[in-house]
C-alpha cells in the first residue's frame, strides 16, 4: 500500500480520500494577505524559552527531517502570543521546493518562498504530545520564512547532519541545539487557528506565522534537496516540494500583532 506522500498519486490532492478532514472548516497552510488581517493590540509578545539540552536527535520521517526534543519538562517552551498556558517543543522541521522559486507552505499575498521552517509545540494541559494532538487547542505551531540571500550559518549545524539521514528512516542524534539561533531578530506574527499541514490534518494547530524572514542561500537549500524520500535499497526519489498548497480560509481571521 502506498502511504501519503508529495507525488501524483499520493499527494495533497488524494488526501482527502482517507482523511476526510482534508476538506474541513480550519485547514492548513493559507495565503496570508496582511491587508486583511485583523491588528490585535492585546495579542502578547511571543515567549520561546529553549533548552538546547533538549535536543535528542535528527530523522528522515521519509516527507521531511526534523529534529526532536525531550519533552518531558518544561524546559524547552512557547508561552505568551495568542496561546493561553504552556507549550512544550516537540520537534521542527522544514518544508521546501524543488527550485528556489517555491516550498513555503503559507504564502504572503501569492507569494512563495524556497522553503519554511515549523517549530511544533503541544499544550501541556493535555497529558500527551498524541492527546494533545486530536485538541482543537492542542498544538501551537510556530512558522518561519526562509528567503534566498547570505547563507545563514545557523543552519550549518542542521545541513552538516543531513548526509547521515539521506534516507527515510535514517536517524542520527543531535545534542546541544539551540533552535532559538533558528528565528527572526523580529518576533512580530500573524495568527489564526488551523491544521497539520501533512496527514492526518487534525485541526488541532494554532499557528503563528513570523513576519520577519531568515536567510537561506541557494546553495544551502541545494543541501537540503540532497534528502531522499525513499528508503534505502529503494529507486531514490529526492526530497522536494513537500509542501501542501495553500487551502480555503472559510471565513477565518487572520490576526496580526504588529501594525
Ligand atoms: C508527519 N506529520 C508531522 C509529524 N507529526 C505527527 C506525527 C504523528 C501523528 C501526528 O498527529 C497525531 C502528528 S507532528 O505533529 O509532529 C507534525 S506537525 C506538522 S506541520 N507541517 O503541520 O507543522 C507535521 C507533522
Ligand atoms: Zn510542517
Amino acid at each position: 500500500s502506498h502511504g501519503w506522500g508529495y507525488g501524483p498519486a499520493n499527494g495533497p490532492e488524494t488526501w482527502g480520500e482517507e482523511f476526510p478532514v482534508a476538506n474541513g472548516p480550519r485547514q492548513s497552510p493559507i495565503d496570508i494577505i496582511p491587508k486583511d488581517a485583523q491588528y490585535t493590540p492585546s495579542l502578547k509578545a511571543l515567549k520561546l524559552k529553549y533548552d538546547p539540552s533538549n535536543s535528542r536527535g535528527i530523522l528522515n520521517n521519509g516527507h521531511s527531517f526534523q529534529v526532536d526534543f525531550e519533552d518531558d519538562g518544561d524546559t524547552s517552551t512557547l508561552t505568551g502570543g495568542p496561546i493561553s498556558g504552556t507549550y512544550r517543543l516537540k520537534q521542527f522541521h522544514f518544508h521546501w521546493g524543488a527550485s528556489d522559486d517555491r516550498g513555503s507552505e503559507h504564502t504572503v499575498n501569492g507569494i512563495k518562498f524556497p522553503c519554511e521552517l515549523h517549530l511544533v509545540h503541544w499544550n501541556t494541559k493535555y497529558p500527551s504530545f498524541g492527546e494533545a494532538a486530536s485538541q482543537p487547542d492542542g498544538l501551537a505551531v510556530v512558522g518561519v520564512f526562509l528567503k534566498i540571500g547570505a547563507a545563514n550559518p545557523r543552519l550549518q549545524k542542521v545541513l552538516d547532519a543531513l548526509d547521515a539521514i539521506k534516507t527515510k528512516g535514517k536517524q542520527t542524534t543531535f545534542a546541544n541545539f539551540d533552535a532559538k539561533t533558528l528565528l527572526p531578530s523580529c518576533l512580530g506574527y500573524w495568527t489564526y487557528d488551523g491544521s497539520l499541514t501533512t496527514p492526518p490534518l487534525l485541526e488541532s494547530v494554532t499557528w503563528i506565522v513570523l513576519k520577519e524572514p531568515i536567510s537561506v542561500s541557494p546553495a544551502q537549500m541545494a543541501r537540503f534537496r540532497g534528502l531522499l524520500f525513499s528508503g534505502d535499497g529503494e529507486a531514490p526519489c529526492c526530497m522536494m516540494d513537500n509542501y501542501r498548497p495553500p487551502q480555503p480560509l472559510k471565513g477565518r481571521q487572520v490576526r496580526a500583532s504588529f501594525k
